[in-house]
């Protein structure tokens, strides 16, 4: 946890410089002992003198008057590269991203600054399918509470946990070895944080799949995780702003969809390597995968396990309409993330590429066992349950221009229901959930067909999670 406890990589209000893409393009290595591979840096590569090479000290005001904004890559002075892959899970093979960080400004008003910074976070995604935000102080004290609960709750007995259940919600614990990735036991172990709804609210009552009361355990968990994904839902709502302008889209064009917001958090802890209960695959902690909604923003302590691939034009996954679960799993390409002090880093979900036509794309990750336990959290930011989603306005001549490879020119599904995808994905999670076998027996799938179910505000908004 002492990762935690630092300072935030960088002061308030202050906009960030550097170059993502060589970041990640000429500090990437595995380091030796890792998979067996060996280097995959260039020989000769000096990774402190490229350090100081790739990260000139920009001074404040000219920071300040750039109108095309760079992350500043993390820890500068003194986490080498070696350092950063250190943390990579045995037995696996990667490139270690060492990605700049980019400040979020406490309001969103559309100023040149907002629209450049916008622009700047799409050409991150773009070339790294990964972008790293710094914490605001209030957001890193939130998060090591909501941190502190999470190790709280999983210290529980495997019966006190294993009552967080819900028949309506997909809410509640998960054991390790319970979730399903391409057909193989995850052994993360999971609190599923979705909206909070009790039995007496219109939606649960009208037995709307997947709409029921999440089943905390007390209010020592609920307090810190309810602060904790407020302040996300709000910082989703900055990013989406920010990525309208990034897209030159419409603003509103995807903040419209957000509105109750079917956001949801994934609490999660992954046992050391060598102990687990045996129901997965060695070393794996989740599979291979891609994402339901907008983005993720995710916070991580400091064991490390997260990988991810950049966006490829030969690797171009629909996991709305065929599983990308397991995809490239055990192919070479993955990008280690390694913890990093005071960041939360955000990835790209399923609707994020479908609204964009693949100029945007979803980002595949997975997650492997460490030599300790790891806690991480994984934010969801959500279209409403309701919404149905187009491609936005003018994307298919953008994905066109930019990428005139067929891939980007194949015609897309016509429409998405949110709540209907976000139904599917968790039915084929958890096929043996309580939840799943309710939904089936009372037929509530045929829900997802009625008009009221894909109108947005056909029912008052309730509170956020
Ligand atoms: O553990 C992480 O960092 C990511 C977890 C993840 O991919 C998920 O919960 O969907
Ligand atoms: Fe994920």
């Amino acid at each position: 946890m002492t990762s935690f406890m630092a300072r935030p990589v960088l002061p308030l209000g202050r906009r960030v410089m550097g170059s993502s893409r060589a970041m990640l393009n000429t500090a990437s290595y595995g380091p030796p002992g890792f998979g067996g591979a060996g280097m995959t840096m260039p020989p000769g590569f000096n990774a402190k003198a490229a350090q100081q090479l790739r990260a000139p000290r920009v001074p404040e005001k000219t920071a300040q008057t750039q109108t095309q904004p760079q992350p500043r890559r993390a820890h500068a002075r003194d986490d080498s590269l070696n350092t950063l892959g250190k943390t990579m899970p045995p037995g696996y093979k990667a490139q270690v991203a060492q990605l700049g960080v980019f400040e979020i400004p406490e309001q969103v008003t559309g100023s040149v600054g907002d629209r450049a910074l916008g622009k700047a976070l799409v050409r991150a995604w773009r070339q790294d399918g990964i972008i790293q935000i710094a914490m605001s102080e209030a957001q890193r004290r939130l998060m090591e509470d909501a941190m502190a609960a999470s190790r709280r709750f999983f210290k529980k007995s495997p019966a006190e946990k294993a009552a967080c259940v819900d028949s309506q919600s997909y809410a509640g614990y998960i054991a390790s070895g319970e979730e399903v990735t391409d057909g193989i036991a995850d052994y993360s172990e999971i609190f599923t944080i979705t909206k909070d709804l009790d039995l007496a609210e219109p939606r649960v009552r009208a037995k709307w799949p997947c709409h029921g009361p999440c089943p905390w355990p007390d209010v020592d968990m609920k307090t810190p995780m309810v602060r904790y994904n407020d302040v996300l839902g709000a910082e989703g709502e900055k990013l989406l702003q920010l990525v309208e302008f990034g897209l030159d889209v419409t603003p509103g064009s995807l903040t419209r969809h957000t509105r109750d917001g079917w956001h949801h958090t994934r609490v999660l802890r992954f046992p050391p390597r060598n102990a687990t209960n045996g129901r997965g695959k060695e070393g794996r902690g989740i599979g291979s995968h891609t994402d339901y909604g907008l983005f993720v923003i995710s916070a991580q302590d400091d064991v490390g396990g997260l990988f991810i691939r950049r966006p490829k034009e030969d690797e171009r996954f629909a996991n709305w309409e065929k599983s990308a679960a397991g995809l490239r799993e055990d192919d070479d390409g993955w990008v280690y993330v390694p913890p990093v002090d005071g960041v939360h880093t955000v990835i790209l979900g399923d609707m994020m590429q479908y609204l964009t036509r693949n100029y945007l794309t979803a980002t595949p990750h997975k997650v492997g066992l460490n030599t300790r336990e790891r806690f991480a959290f994984a934010y969801f930011h959500e279209p409403s349950f309701q919404a149905v989603l187009q491609p936005l306005d003018g994307m298919q001549d953008k994905a066109a221009s930019s990428s005139p490879s067929p891939a980007t020119k194949t015609k897309v599904t016509d429409e998405i229901h949110y709540g209907t995808h976000f139904t599917r994905m968790f039915m084929r999670n958890y096929p043996d959930r309580v939840t799943t076998k309710r939904l089936l027996a009372e037929d509530r799938l045929s829900l997802l067909e009625r008009p009221e179910l894909r109108t947005m505000g056909a029912v008052p908004a309730v509170p956020a999670l």
